[in-house]
């Protein structure tokens, strides 16, 4: 267990928001009235809506810290792990990180038809590690990915819990200083749980930080520490995972029971709790 955390950030969110402009299929003037079409037609710009994958959003990512990533469906938090893996730029705001992060099956090219020790190999390559590393780290990321004998098949025949884990493995062998992880954890069994979360422990004892999104309550609740909870785009909450857990269950119940207005109230008090960041302090730091 990591007692001591060091308080210099590894991730420096300031104000950052992302738009996307999406061609819209709605019903509009032009179905209605065909003389807009014709209008349209002397200025063909297609019809777009803009949707607010993730509105301003605030907050620091120290050493040595697991944090967890919850809401729902399309609350932004792929988005945020894109956005902090470099996948895409934000629309406004900035992000600094002490180091690249490397985002789990992502930064890992692997190819199905090779056996999963060929992409073990590829993995690592990669990711920038040389020949000696690879040969060095080869067996503690087979061990991690917990795939034995299997490891020699093609990686085409693997489960998706399998070939999760053999990412997950490969991604954290590089000891990255920043680890992103989405959803993959979710599809291992119990013993592949403990094998990742021990990992994880080791990654945030070497100082580096962990963000990890999940839909699974237990899952968060294991291997996190603090949680973050996002919703509709916006920033509702950011805590220690037992507290930030219990308040999305609570609003997510009084949603399911259809107490919509309950739940926007329970929503509103989680977001008026949210700790101010002080990024003046932090940005200088984190590179
Ligand atoms: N490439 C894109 N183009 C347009 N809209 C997008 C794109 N990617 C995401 N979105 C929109 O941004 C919002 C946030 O999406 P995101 O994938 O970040 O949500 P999420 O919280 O990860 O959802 P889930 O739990 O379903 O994986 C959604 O409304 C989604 O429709």
């Amino acid at each position: 267990m990591l007692t001591n955390l060091t308080p210099t950030p590894c991730i420096v969110a300031d104000s950052v928001a992302m738009r996307y402009r999406v061609p819209s299929t709605e019903v509009t003037e032009d179905n209605r009235y065909p003389h807009m079409k014709f209008l349209r037609l002397l200025n063909p710009l297609p019809n777009t809506v803009t949707v607010n994958a993730l509105n301003e959003i605030s907050l620091v990512v120290n050493r040595g810290e697991s944090v967890g990533v919850i809401g729902r469906n399309g609350s932004g938090k792929s988005t945020l792990m894109q956005l902090i893996s470099g996948q895409i730029r934000p629309t406004s705001g900035a992000i600094h990180a002490s180091s690249t992060p490397i985002m789990l099956g992502v930064n890992a090219a692997l190819v199905p038809e090779l056996s999963g020790d060929q992409n073990v190999v590829l993995g690592c390559l990669a990711m920038g590690l040389s020949h000696e590393e690879i040969a060095d780290r080869f067996d503690e990321i087979v061990e991690v990915s917990g795939l034995e004998k299997s490891i020699h098949l093609p990686m085409k025949s693997y489960s998706s819990g399998m070939g999760s884990r053999l990412r997950f493995a490969i991604a954290a062998c590089a000891n990255p200083e920043i680890l992103l992880v989405d959803e993959a954890l979710n599809t291992g069994d119990a013993q592949f749980a403990a094998r990742s979360k021990k990992r994880m422990d080791e990654l945030r004892s070497e100082a580096g930080c962990v963000l990890l999104v999940s839909h699974s309550l237990d899952t968060i609740r294991q291997m996190t520490t603090r949680t973050i909870w996002l919703d509709k785009g916006d920033f509702i909450m950011d805590g220690p995972s037992k507290d930030v857990t219990k308040a999305y269950t609570a609003f997510t119940k009084h949603l399911s029971k259809g107490n919509n207005i309950s739940a926007a109230k329970l929503r509103a008090e989680a977001q008026s709790s949210l700790p101010m960041v002080n990024l003046l302090k932090t940005t200088g730091s984190a590179g």
